[in-house]
């Protein structure tokens, strides 16, 4: 079996072809729980406050299989979806959804503090195009299919979706709805959810057909519940999403400037003219560095020193990318070229965009390799506006800092903003430090919780993207308040009375 197709692979959060980095540690990035236990050991699920040290929880004995599904189920239809849950929800079995697998927050858990027994339902017999409206830029689809697979069938009719997030390989489209993915392109086409017209979920209390293209007036837009909603509302069987033509031309380009502070105010200025690409990458100095040093050849050692001479040896690196009608993408190009330079940017040419594009799915291999070398690596995003993304980039910089020096392993922090909207923008952050080998697990959940609450206090959100799965739990109170919870669980209650949906996930305890 592909072993990204393997439910029970669920909890543990690797991304698929990452197995071999996990065998010093069969979970890095979140030890799974055993049933009945909270997600994470005593003490850190508490809610999010002032900084107090955790107990060390003992690490899981080596190959416990103790969480494994009780069964996978692979419906077909979303009749089959409708009758599995109702029958699931009979029983007290616990259901959690399972799409590509790639989440990084825990969304598969499968946490029940009932301990009740659970299914893992597997979405790819749903992974086919139901329609395409080619008029009206819509295609209907399961939500089993990946990225690729879709990408194939509509090029074929000179469309594309463009949604392009870096585990686009495995992915499923059903999994990006649940979770509001956001794309590289996301910046031109939108975020995954500004994508979706209509969906199809299966709830154990009934199917719920949500959104009406091209646009409605009736009353509250439902279909905001399904999006985001991790699996524990129900299962979505079936997605109306926009699609475009393919573009004709496409651009990359690399910029430069002498600091972050003036990158940021150069996309904030292209933002409010609104210039903004349809793909954007800022990194920070520090990122900048590792990418140059990286990169090898004659190229790559001209555009160091060149760098240099021009008193931009500190460097933060900008690629943007360009797509549409050939016309319309040099008339951009021109036109955000010009409030670059004004804002101090010195222009590196294509070569630096196309070699980002070569590059772009390359990371998470990469970071196999370093985990294999004894590193700790991991990584954070958030999002937040124009005025408050300095502060929040400073908070969380320093907080991961404090923590992990503090537990004697000082990091490398390398930070880029790939998200830009009229409003403000993403905000990524890597992390590498010599890996605590004796307790990992809690080495990064120490160094996450601080930097989450240092986020969060400075005005970023939760999550722009990776979503809240049982990682970002304790803080979704924080983020959308008491009652914004007592609605949830009020929907919640309505669609799921026996709480039997991905119950480990999104809510708070
Ligand atoms: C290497 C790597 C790179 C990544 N890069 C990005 C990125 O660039 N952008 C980004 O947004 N994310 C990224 N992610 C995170 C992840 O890929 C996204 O969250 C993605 O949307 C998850 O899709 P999936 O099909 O793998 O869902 P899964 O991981 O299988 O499930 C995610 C959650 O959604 C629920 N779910 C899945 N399918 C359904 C369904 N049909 N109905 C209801 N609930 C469902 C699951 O129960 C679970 O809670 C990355 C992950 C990895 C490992």
């Amino acid at each position: 079996m592909d072993p990204a197709r393997d439910p029970a692979r669920r909890r543990r959060r690797d991304p698929p072809g990452a197995l071999p980095a996990l065998r010093g540690d069969p979970h890095p990035a979140g030890r799974p729980a055993r049933r009945g236990q909270r997600p994470h050991g005593p003490g850190v699920e508490a809610p999010a406050g002032r900084w107090q040290e955790l107990p060390r929880p003992r690490p899981p004995p080596r190959g416990d299989a103790s969480d494994a599904p009780d069964a996978v189920v692979l419906p077909g239809t979303t009749q089959e979806t409708a009758a599995l849950l109702a029958a699931c929800s009979e029983l007290g079995v616990v259901v959690v959804p399972f799409g590509g697998g790639t989440s990084v927050v825990g969304g598969l858990a499968g946490v029940d503090a009932d301990d009740r027994p659970s299914v893992a339902v597997d979405l790819s017999r749903m992974s086919s195009v139901h329609a395409l409206d080619v008029p009206s830029s819509l295609v209907t689809v399961g939500p089993g299919m990946r990225g690729p697979a879709l990408e194939q069938e509509l090029g074929r009719e000179g469309l594309t979706l463009g949604h392009l997030p870096q585990s686009w390989e495995f992915a499923t489209l059903g999994g990006y709805a649940a979770t509001r993915s956001a794309g590289q392109n996301s910046t031109g086409v939108g975020r995954f959810d500004e994508l979706v017209t209509g969906l199809t979920m299966a709830t154990p209390t009934g199917v719920l057909e949500l959104g009406h293209p091209p646009a409605s007036a009736a009353g509250p837009d439902l279909l905001g519940l399904a999006l985001g909603s991790e699996g524990t509302l129900g299962i979505i069987t079936e997605l109306t999403l926009r699609v475009r033509p393919t573009p004709v031309a496409c651009s990359y380009e690399g910029w430069s400037f002498r600091s972050w502070a003036i990158g940021l105010a150069a996309l904030q200025q292209l933002s409010r003219h609104e210039l903004l690409p349809d793909i954007v990458r800022l990194s920070d100095t520090d990122e900048t560095r590792a990418n140059l040093l990286m990169a090898s050849g004659t190229g790559a050692r001209a555009l160091r020193a060149s760098l240099r001479a021009r008193g931009h040896g500190d460097a933060c690196m900008l690629v943007l990318g360009w797509e549409g009608l050939p016309a319309m993408v040099s008339a951009r190009m021109k036109a955000a070229a010009s409030v670059l330079r004004d804002g101090g940017a010195i222009r590196l040419g294509r070569k630096v965009g196309e070699s980002w594009k070569r590059n772009r799915f390359h990371g998470p291999y990469l970071r196999d390799t370093l985990m294999d070398g004894g590193l700790l690596v991991e990584t954070l995003e958030t999002a937040a506006t124009w005025s408050a993304l300095p502060t929040v980039y400073d908070a969380v910089r320093r907080a991961l800092r404090e923590s992990l020096t503090r537990q004697g392993k000082r990091p490398l922090m390398m930070s880029h903003l790939s998200h830009a909207y009229p409003t403000g923008g993403s905000l990524y952050v890597t992390v590498l430090a010599d890996r605590d080998d004796e307790l990992p697990l809690q080495q990064w959940l120490t160094a996450k919780r601080a930097a989450t609450d240092a986020l969060l206090a400075a005005g970023g959100t939760l999550t722009h993207h990776h979503a809240v799965g049982a990682d970002h739990r304790p803080w979704m109170e924080r983020e959308i308040g008491p009652l914004g919870v007592e609605v949830l669980r009020a929907v919640k209650e309505r669609l799921d009375p026996k709480g039997i949906c991905n119950p480990g996930v999104l809510l708070p305890d």
